[in-house]
C-alpha cells in the first residue's frame, strides 16, 4: 500500500501552509498536548495494524434481523468460507424468518436466540461464533459490541458505533483490553466512487488535500412515521432527544479515508449548527390523524445539521445530516486539493493541468483508477450498488488470511464521534468542541486502511 498522506501532510507543514488564522506549529502542538491530557489511561496495547488470527471458516452470529440485518444475511451467505452459526433478535419472528433463509440456502440451521432484549448475551457467550454483526437500534450498539468483545468475539457494528463519548472510549478500551477488533461496518467506504477518489487522492492526483465534504441527505419521513418499518419506531425517537448529526459515518468515513485520518492526520475540533426542526412536524400535520400518539412528540433535532471539522494539518471537512425534508438522496462526497476537485451526485471532476475551468470533466475517463475491489471483485450481489457485498467480502478476506482489518476501533470511534460532539457544539451556541484523540497520540502512524493492496 502506498500511503501518501503523511507525505502530503509533511509538505503542508514544511511549506508553512497550514491553514487556520495564522496557526503555527507551536499552536498545533499545544492543541495536541491539550488533547493528550484528556486521554483516559489505556487498558491494553494499541489495536492499530493488529492482524486477525487466520481462520479457514469465519463463523458469524448476527444480532438484529430487521431491515438491515435481514438484507445483509444473504450477502454473508454468498461469501466463501463464511458460516452463519447463530441469530438473535428481540422479535422471535425475525429470527425464525432469518433461520429459514439460511436453511433455504442449503446451510445448517443456525442457533436461534430471541424474544428478549438481553438474549444477545447468550449469542455472545457461544463458542461457535468468531464474529458478531450488530444491526440493532443505535442505543444498543455499544452494549452489544462490548459484550461480544468481552466474550472473545471480533465485532462489526452498524452506524454509528456509539452515541456518547463515554461509549466510544469504552469501545476503544474494550478492544485494546480484549485484543478483539471493533469495526464500524461503514459500507459507503466501499462505494465505487469513494474508492476511486481514495486511490486517486493517495496517488497525488488532487495535489495536497485541503477540504472534503460528506453527508447523509435522505428523505426518511415516510419510513420514520411508518408503524411497521423500524421496530417500535426507534429511529424517530432519536429526533425527540438529540439535536445533532445523528448519522455521521456515511459522510465522514470516506472523507476521513481520503485525508488519512488516524493514519497521518487527525480530527481536532468540530463546530455545528442546526436549522429549525420543521420537517417531521409538517409531515405529521399532513399525514397523521389527530389522535396518533406521535402528536405528543417534541422534535428537537433541527432538520439539517451542518458541521465543520478541522484536522491537525489544518484541513476542513464539511458534514451535513438531513432526513426530514424532501430532496434526492446525496452523501455530497467531495474532495478539493491544490490540483483539482471531485464532486459527487452526480460524479464530476476537474484536474489540472488538463481540465477546462469552465466545464466539469467526465468521471468515466478515470475508471482505470478503480480500487482493486471494484476491478477484480465488484460489484457483487445485493443493495447499495454493490458496496455492501464488497465490504463483507473484504472483511471475510482479512479474517481468513489473517490480515489487519481495513477499519479499526479508532476509525469506528472517530467517525461516530460527531453524533455527540455536534450536539454538544449546538447546545453550546455552536462553540468549537475538541475531538478526543482515540488513538492516544498514534494518529500519525501509517497502517492498513481501505486503500488496501490486493492480497
Ligand atoms: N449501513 C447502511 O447502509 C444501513 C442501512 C440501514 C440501516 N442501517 C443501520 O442498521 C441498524 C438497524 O437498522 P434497521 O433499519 O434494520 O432497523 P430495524 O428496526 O428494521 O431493525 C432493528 C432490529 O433490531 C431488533 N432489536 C431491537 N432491540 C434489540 C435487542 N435488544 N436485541 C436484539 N434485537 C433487537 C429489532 O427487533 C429489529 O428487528 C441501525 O443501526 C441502522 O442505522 C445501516
Amino acid at each position: 500500500m502506498v500511503d501518501r498522506t503523511p507525505l502530503s501532510r509533511r509538505t503542508l507543514l514544511r511549506t508553512g501552509a497550514v491553514a487556520g488564522a495564522g496557526l503555527g506549529l507551536a499552536d498545533l502542538a499545544a492543541g495536541s498536548a491539550a488533547a493528550q491530557q484528556a486521554w483516559p489511561a489505556a487498558k491494553g496495547d494499541s489495536m492499530m495494524g493488529v492482524p486477525f488470527e487466520p481462520l479457514d471458516t469465519v463463523r458469524v452470529g448476527i444480532i438484529g434481523l430487521g431491515n438491515r440485518g435481514a438484507s445483509m444475511l444473504p450477502l454473508f451467505l454468498e461469501l466463501e468460507g463464511v458460516a452463519i452459526t447463530a441469530l438473535c433478535d428481540a422479535n422471535p419472528d425475525a429470527v425464525n424468518r432469518a433461520a429459514k433463509a439460511v436453511v433455504d440456502a442449503g446451510r445448517p440451521e443456525p442457533a436461534k436466540h430471541g424474544g428478549g432484549d438481553h438474549d444477545f448475551e447468550a449469542l455472545c457467550a457461544r463458542d461457535d461464533v468468531d464474529f458478531v454483526y450488530i444491526a440493532t437500534p443505535w442505543e444498543w450498539h455499544t452494549p452489544m459490541a462490548v459484550m461480544a468483545m468481552r466474550n472473545g468475539k471480533h465485532v462489526g457494528v452498524e452506524c454509528p458505533a456509539g452515541v456518547t463519548t463515554a461509549e466510544l472510549w469504552e469501545l476503544v478500551d474494550t478492544s485494546e483490553q480484549t485484543r478483539r477488533h471493533c469495526i464500524q461496518l461503514e459500507n459507503c467506504c466501499y462505494g465505487q466512487n469513494e474508492l476511486r477518489v481514495l486511490r486517486m487522492a493517495h496517488d497525488g492526483m488532487f495535489g495536497d488535500l485541503l477540504y472534503g465534504a460528506g453527508a447523509y441527505l435522505h428523505d426518511l419521513r415516510e419510513l420514520l412515521f411508518s408503524k411497521t418499518y423500524y421496530a417500535k419506531q426507534w429511529r424517530r425517537a432519536w429526533h425527540t432527544k438529540v439535536n445533532g448529526d445523528l448519522y455521521p459515518t456515511h459522510g465522514l468515513g470516506p472523507v476521513a479515508a481520503y485525508l488519512d485520518v488516524n493514519r497521518g492526520d487527525r480530527l481536532t475540533r468540530i463546530t455545528s449548527m442546526s436549522t429549525p426542526a420543521l420537517g417531521l412536524a409538517a409531515y405529521r400535520q399532513e399525514h397523521l390523524p389527530a389522535d396518533d400518539p406521535a402528536w405528543q412528540e417534541p422534535y428537537v433535532k433541527g432538520d439539517a445539521t451542518m458541521s465543520l471539522i478541522q484536522t491537525e494539518a489544518g484541513r476542513v471537512i464539511h458534514l451535513v445530516h438531513d432526513v426530514s425534508n424532501g430532496r434526492p438522496y446525496s452523501r455530497l462526497n467531495q474532495l478539493q486539493g491544490t490540483k483539482g476537485v471531485f464532486e459527487d451526485y452526480p460524479p464530476r471532476i476537474y484536474l489540472e493541468p488538463t481540465g477546462n475551468p469552465h466545464e466539469w470533466g467526465s468521471w468515466d475517463d478515470y475508471a482505470g483508477h478503480d480500487h482493486w475491489l471494484w476491478k477484480d471483485v465488484g460489484p457483487g450481489p445485493g443493495g447499495h450498488g454493490g458496496m455492501d457485498y464488497l465490504m463483507l467480502y473484504r472483511l471475510a478476506q482479512t479474517m481468513r488470511l489473517g490480515l489487519p482489518p481495513d477499519i479499526d476501533v479508532y476509525d469506528s470511534a472517530t467517525w461516530s464521534a460527531p453524533f455527540v460532539l455536534s450536539a454538544e457544539s449546538i447546545a453550546g451556541g455552536s462553540s468549537a468542541v475538541d475531538f478526543p484523540d482515540f488513538t492516544r497520540g498514534r494518529w500519525d502512524t501509517p497502517h492498513p486502511g481501505t486503500d488496501s493492496a490486493k492480497p
